[in-house]
């Protein structure tokens, strides 16, 4: 009792200085009290928030003042909206390099400055930068983030090295030259459709529907050995695939969707969450259904048929697996499918995009269509059947030019950004300081005049070797270029390389007439989106070339 009663005297006075404080907050004097003093609080952090944007404004401004700005809307809110993702923003891209010939400054007020660089002299600096000072924008890629994890496409420093080490073997040309088969066949599903339409009657055909549903084929097929049949029949994780990068466009252009916490809780966050589960559970299982066969593999075999067994694995997440660092750390499942799912996201439009656009231009050209041909038919003669092999790819040096002017003329990637930890000098004495977002418009730089004549002309002998050697290395990068190039270009140039021969051998292509734009002027309008696509479509006529269908049904 005595305890209780010391306890007692000890808590009272405490007690009766907290009941004093509440009932003086919970009277009216203390309610506005407290309102005061959250008001204060607020107007403090909005105080700093602000001093600290206005001075960093400051800070850009000044550093960026050696570089030439286009005129703004308003001091406020300066560039914001004068970017679009139409012909008419790719047009404003041409005037942009028509005026400035090498860079300028932007701002999306009253956020974000950036600069915008379009020549080859000044693209190369900044992409030859050193990839420990090189980083990847959350403004720009972090939309990506959900789907892609910390994968090669969106991570940074020490973490991207180590997994672009793991991830190049298996990007090896005796790698890539298994999946020839796969590009053939692929190829070949794709026009026994086309075969089937046109004997119908129907000859008018949208490009990016059936090229995408191939690329989608070919990549499930070299990344999980996976034979989805998706050209033929719906597949619930194509169909998730390409929801995802539909949403993903679709985000870049609603303004509050920007924020996470908003966008999960609209309907197309809910869709997108959906999708990403359908694909993500794909991947893993594919990951853990391997992991688990090759461990098996390596308790049940010898060391020589392990090596045998190794050989024979053929695909990415197969090779992925295997792979390991200098101390023997290969990366873990989580890792793994982080990158089998960049590799289907960077790697099946992108490459849609390159073969549609070739086509077009081929069927615009019909002398240089007939060239390419001439060209596959002379290398295909004497042979049973059409089946273009690894060997051939270096015999087709014409529809090599052809492709990489299509590259060049209709970049399926329009731009990259960049930021970088130190500044970084341009010729000139124009100085990117840290921090900065840098937009290098593969776009701006495939099109300036000061480096190709006539440039939004469809020319493939600027790509004749003597006509290459006295060009800029860095005029030509639709694959990027420097540390953080593409590691996927031999794969895609071999793809397409098959897919455009194999295409020309059995259909003559003329363009086509976008059924709902009726028989208007049939111009074609670009659509710069993920990649660069065609609104309403991108339409060819197909004359079939040969009475039979082709390879496997
Ligand atoms: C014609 C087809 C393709 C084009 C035009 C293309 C273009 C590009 C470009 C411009 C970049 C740099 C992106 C940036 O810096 O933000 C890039 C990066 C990348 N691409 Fe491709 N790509 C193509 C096909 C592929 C394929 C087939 C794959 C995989 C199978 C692939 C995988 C990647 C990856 C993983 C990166 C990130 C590399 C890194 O940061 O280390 N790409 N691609």
């Amino acid at each position: 009792p005595g305890e209780v009663s010391r306890v007692k005297d000890l808590l009272y006075p405490s007690m009766a200085v907290l009941h004093k404080l509440l009932s003086q907050l919970f009277s009216w004097s203390g309610i506005s009290f407290l309102l005061q003093l959250m008001g204060t609080a607020l107007l403090a952090v909005v105080g700093v928030w602000t001093l600290r944007l206005l001075v960093r404004h400051a800070w850009y401004t000044h550093r960026l003042s050696c570089f030439n700005k286009p005129p703004t809307h308003s001091w406020l809110i300066g560039h914001l909206g004068q970017m679009q993702s139409t012909e008419e923003g790719l047009q404003q891209v041409d005037e942009l390099v028509q005026t400035y010939k090498h860079s300028c400054s932007w701002f999306f007020g009253p956020f974000y400055h950036m600069v915008r660089v379009f020549h080859p002299d000044y693209v190369k600096p900044l992409l030859m930068a050193s990839a420990n000072i090189t980083m990847k924008d959350e403004f720009v890629y972090g939309h990506l983030r959900p789907w892609l994890g910390r994968s090669l496409l969106i991570s940074n420093g020490e973490e991207w090295s180590r997994k672009r080490r793991l991830l190049t073997p298996a990007f090896h040309f005796d790698i890539l030259k298994n999946y020839i088969v796969t590009f053939n066949s692929s190829t070949n599903t794709m026009h026994n459709k086309w075969h089937r339409l046109v004997a119908g009657g129907t000859t008018n055909i949208e490009m990016f529907d059936h090229v995408t549903l191939m690329t989608l084929d070919s990549l499930l097929k070299c990344a999980f050995s996976y034979q989805s049949n998706c050209q033929e029949s719906t597949s619930q994780y194509v169909s998730a695939i390409m929801e995802l990068s539909d949403l993903l466009i679709d985000r870049r252009f609603r303004i509050l969707h920007q924020w996470d916490w908003i966008y999960w809780k609209t309907e197309q966050g809910k869709r997108f969450k959906q999708a990403l589960s359908v694909v993500h559970r794909f991947t893993r299982d594919v990951v853990q259904m391997r992991r688990a066969l090759i461990d098996q593999q390596r308790e049940t075999e010898t060391l020589t048929s392990m090596t045998t067994a190794q050989q024979k694995k053929k695909d990415f997440v197969d090779l992925i697996l295997l792979s390991k660092d200098e101390d023997g750390q290969g990366l873990t499942d989580e890792e793994i499918q982080a990158e089998a799912n960049t590799f289907m996201f960077a790697g099946h439009d992108t490459t849609a995009s390159a073969i549609c656009w070739t086509l077009y231009n081929l069927a615009r050209h019909p002398h240089y269509q007939e060239k390419c041909r001439q060209e596959v038919m002379e290398l295909m003669q004497g042979r049973d059947g059409h089946e273009i092999e690894w060997e051939d790819l270096s015999n087709l040096p014409f529809t090599t030019m052809c492709i990489k002017e299509s590259l060049r003329l209709h970049s399926p990637v329009q731009a990259v950004t960049r930021k970088y930890t130190q500044d970084v000098a341009l010729p000139g004495d124009l100085t990117v300081p840290q921090g900065v977002i840098c937009l290098v418009s593969l776009y701006g730089t495939h099109h300036n005049p000061e480096v190709w004549t006539n440039p939004h002309e469809f020319d493939p002998l600027r790509f004749e070797p003597t006509n290459t050697q006295s060009r800029s290395s860095h005029g030509f990068i639709p694959f990027s270029s420097g540390p953080r190039n593409c590691i996927g270009q031999k794969f895609a140039m071999a793809e397409l390389r098959v897919v455009v021969a194999l295409t020309l051998l059995r259909f003559r292509l003329t363009p086509g007439v976008n059924p709902e734009a009726g028989s208007g002027s049939g111009k074609v309008r670009r659509l710069p989106q993920l990649v660069l696509r065609a609104e309403g479509g991108l339409w060819l006529q197909l004359e079939d070339l040969n009475e039979s269908s082709f390879g496997n049904k």
